[in-house]
């Protein structure tokens, strides 16, 4: 007969792309922007050189070029940064040159209002804050000191209006990436969390596994991984309430997080189900952890009501890689010893060979 638990779920719930990748978000924009900036680019290339601008002409056929090779690669490059630095560096460079020019001046400068937000949503506050002030300085360079080569005089108001426009664009673009990225944080929070005990939830369980496993590969080391359940919750439940049943698996968190380092990951992986990540830990000293806590537990006795209620917990480990070298495996091996555990009678720990 297989174990209990994975009756209850036979699949280990996938952890979903953006955080495999926290780059998703961008790419997924690149992806629309690339196109954009290469047709227009193109367009604008046919028709600079229709008006006979060649370098420039040339310029925005380079760019058209940058960005369809950057379409190749966006979706898998590790240096997404580096290439997007790239891109607004010869767009800003491009547009600087423009108000440069002689004819396109005024043209450049609509240009380059389209610097800040781009570079703020394409590379963030810090690196997209350094493009824009370094483009921002460029321009108003350009305006003190070339205008009144190419125009006869520096048009002041023209100046004034030009930097006015241009800080407001940040300022508001700036507050806009803040949001954005306060907003996903607090998101993939709540997403890792489980709000009635605030233990990381099952979600997170597998990518946890995962980067530990890839440090303890490197150093040769073992951890080991804990799976509790509580002992006739349903019966708790029945006989006390809901809320009794919530206030004792919120004791039962509390007494995990006291037992255990800051290092350690506790997740709820089900109704009543925990488990815990020991890194670092072999199978002996994660033993005397989980015999600790299970008399703990076991003596707790939270009053509901005036009421004491009495709980205790079955205990299943494994120990990696000896028990399972990947997180299908230990995870299995574990919920086996936990499914023992309830077998032989509850309130004790099974740990296998070893
Ligand atoms: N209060 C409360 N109960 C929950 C929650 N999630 C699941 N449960 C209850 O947990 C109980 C689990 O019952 P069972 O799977 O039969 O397990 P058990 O009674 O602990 O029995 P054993 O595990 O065999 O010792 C069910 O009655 C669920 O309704 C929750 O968030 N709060």
């Amino acid at each position: 007969m297989p174990p209990r638990s994975f009756m209850r779920s036979p699949a280990i719930m996938r952890s979903p792309a953006m955080w495999e990748d926290e780059m998703a978000y961008r790419r997924t924009l690149l992806r629309i922007i690339l196109w954009v900036i290469a047709l227009v680019a193109f367009a604008l290339s046919l028709s600079n050189l229709h008006h006979d601008v060649k370098t420039v002409s040339v310029m925005e056929s380079c760019i058209a070029l940058y960005c369809l090779v950057f379409l190749l690669r966006v979706q898998q490059t590790p240096y997404l940064l580096c290439w997007t630095s790239g891109l607004m560096l010869i767009i800003g460079s491009v547009i600087i040159y423009g108000m440069y020019s002689k004819g396109l001046y005024t043209d450049g400068f609509y240009w380059l209002l389209l610097m800040p937000p781009a570079n703020l949503l394409l590379l963030g506050l810090l690196l997209g804050g350094v493009f824009t002030l370094c483009f921002g300085i460029l321009g108003v360079a350009v305006m003190v000191w070339a205008q009144p080569a190419l125009d006869g005089s520096l048009d002041i108001a023209l100046l004034i209006n030009a930097s006015v426009s241009y800080l407001f664009l940040w300022g508001m673009s700036h507050i806009f990436e803040l949001k954005r990225s306060q907003m996903v944080r607090q998101l993939r929070e709540m997403a890792a969390r489980d709000p009635m005990t605030g233990l990381h939830n099952r979600l997170h369980l597998e990518n946890i596994f995962a980067q530990i496993a890839a440090l303890h590969a490197k150093e040769s080391t073992p951890f080991t991984l804990l799976l509790l359940d509580i002992d006739h919750f349903k019966h708790i439940n029945d006989e006390n309430g809901h809320e009794a049943g919530d206030m004792v698996l919120r004791q039962l968190s509390q007494c995990m997080t006291h037992h255990t380092r800051e290092s350690d990951w506790l997740f709820r992986v089900g109704g009543e189900e925990f488990c815990i990540l020991l890194p670092k830990t072999p199978k002996a000293k994660a033993i005397e952890l989980a015999e600790r806590l299970r008399t703990d537990v076991e003596q707790l006795h939270p009053m509901f009501h005036q009421h004491p209620i009495h709980f205790t917990v079955s205990i299943g480990l494994a120990q990696w890689p000896v028990d399972g070298g990947d997180f299908d495996g230990l995870y299995r091996q574990a919920d086996m010893h936990l499914y023992e555990a309830k077998r032989q009678g509850r309130n004790q720990i099974v740990t296998g060979r070893g």
